[in-house]
């Protein structure tokens, strides 16, 4: 049997290497999941009631249909209501609009693709705000981009909604050790390389915006070329800066102490002989993209996110339930 293989797991859900194998361990996000879960529990047993969750499905995707099934399911075993709407393409904004005015429905969230593109945005932005679990409205955006935490600054009552998924990558650089605990909170990625293979505006670009904040270096590669995202010099900026850069994946591969891959497709492997020695890879695509002669390279390998995400999407769905309890409570003083 491969020593290696996700069957062999240990009690901490890591893979125990022969004792002459490879010293790369591969972390599950079940492992990484498995505290936030726990938080997810405590936090509905002071809520005293099930937040319901609405998932809407308007493509034929196989990939959306059965992310959506398995967020179904992780939801209903923690203890929240999940209601998946299968709708035509056609209604869905008017479906959108009945589901923000319904106060029964806690958050919401939509699967894409649906029509791909522009419209696909132009549909994110009808979901309310105030039940975005997944974090992509314009404002939760441009606070991240901004680096402003808080809707409301002044009083720090309410936390601003981050991205699911660029979140989950931070949860999981923080489970690794990635961050530096000795470190002040918002620079404990000081000294740090990382490169993100995905620019897309749900995930690649916003997690290399997240970890520039964090005081890392961040190479951000799409089919386009790369980019350099920097929080500027030392810790003077507040916000991550952009630049491009004339370097080869190559050369940003071999500066960086972290690879995290994003590429939908079942083509696409990262070049293993380009990863430096030692390095830390977390692939959050629904394709393998790292060859299992990763293991040989990483000194980390985390292959798959999903259950991370899904954790995150939860915490948001109780963050934007809190958020709403704050601004009723000021209106009823
Ligand atoms: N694990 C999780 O929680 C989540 C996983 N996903 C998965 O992540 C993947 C990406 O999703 P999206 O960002 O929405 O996709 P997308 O199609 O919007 O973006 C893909 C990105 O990859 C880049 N890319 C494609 N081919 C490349 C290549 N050969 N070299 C370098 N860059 C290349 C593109 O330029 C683009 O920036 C999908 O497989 C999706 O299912 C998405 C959301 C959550
Ligand atoms: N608004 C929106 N947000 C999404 O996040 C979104 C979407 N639409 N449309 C569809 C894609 C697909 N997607 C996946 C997420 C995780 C895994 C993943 O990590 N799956 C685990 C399986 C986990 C299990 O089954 O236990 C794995 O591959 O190992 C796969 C696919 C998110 N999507």
């Amino acid at each position: 049997m491969d020593p290696n293989s996700a069957s062999n797991n240990n009690s901490t859900g890591t893979v125990a290497p022969a004792s002459n194998a490879m010293p790369c361990r591969t972390i599950l996000a079940s492992t990484i999941a498995k505290p936030y879960v726990q938080e997810l529990a405590d936090g509905l047993a002071v809520l005293g009631r099930q937040p319901k969750l609405v998932g809407f499905l308007a493509n034929d995707d196989p990939a959306a249909r059965m992310y959506a099934d398995w967020s179904g399911k992780t939801c209903s075993e923690i203890g929240f209501d999940y209601e998946l709407r299968v709708v035509d393409k056609d209604v869905l904004e008017e479906a959108i609009v009945d589901a923000n005015e319904d106060d029964n429905v806690d958050g919401i969230m939509i699967y894409f693709p649906v029509f791909g593109g522009g419209q696909d945005q132009y549909l994110q932005q009808v979901l309310s705000k105030d039940k975005d679990v997944e974090g992509l409205s314009h404002l939760y955006v441009q606070n991240l981009y901004h680096n402003t935490r808080y809707l409301d600054p002044e009083t720090k009552m309410q936390k601003s909604i981050l991205p699911c998924t660029p979140l989950a990558n931070v949860k999981i650089l923080e489970y690794l050790g990635v961050y530096n605990p000795i470190l002040p909170y918002g620079n404990r990625l000081f000294g740090r390389t990382i490169t993100v293979v995905n620019r897309s505006e749900i995930v690649g670009r916003p997690l290399a915006a997240l970890l520039a904040n964090d005081g890392a270096t961040v190479y951000s590669v799409d089919i386009t070329g790369i980019q350099k995202f920097t929080r500027g010099e030392g810790i003077k900026l507040i916000k991550h800066h952009v630049a491009e850069v004339d370097l080869s994946l190559q050369e940003v591969a071999a500066l960086s102490d972290v690879i995290i891959t994003g590429v939908p497709s079942k083509q696409y492997k990262f070049p293993t002989e380009f990863i430096k020695e030692g390095a830390v890879c977390v692939n959050f695509s629904s394709e393998k993209n790292f060859n299992p002669e990763i293991k040989a390279k990483a000194s980390l390998y985390v292959p798959s996110i999903g259950k991370v995400t899904i954790a995150m999407l939860l915490r948001n769905l109780l963050r934007l339930i809190n958020n709403k309890q704050v601004r009723l409570s000021k209106t009823h003083v």
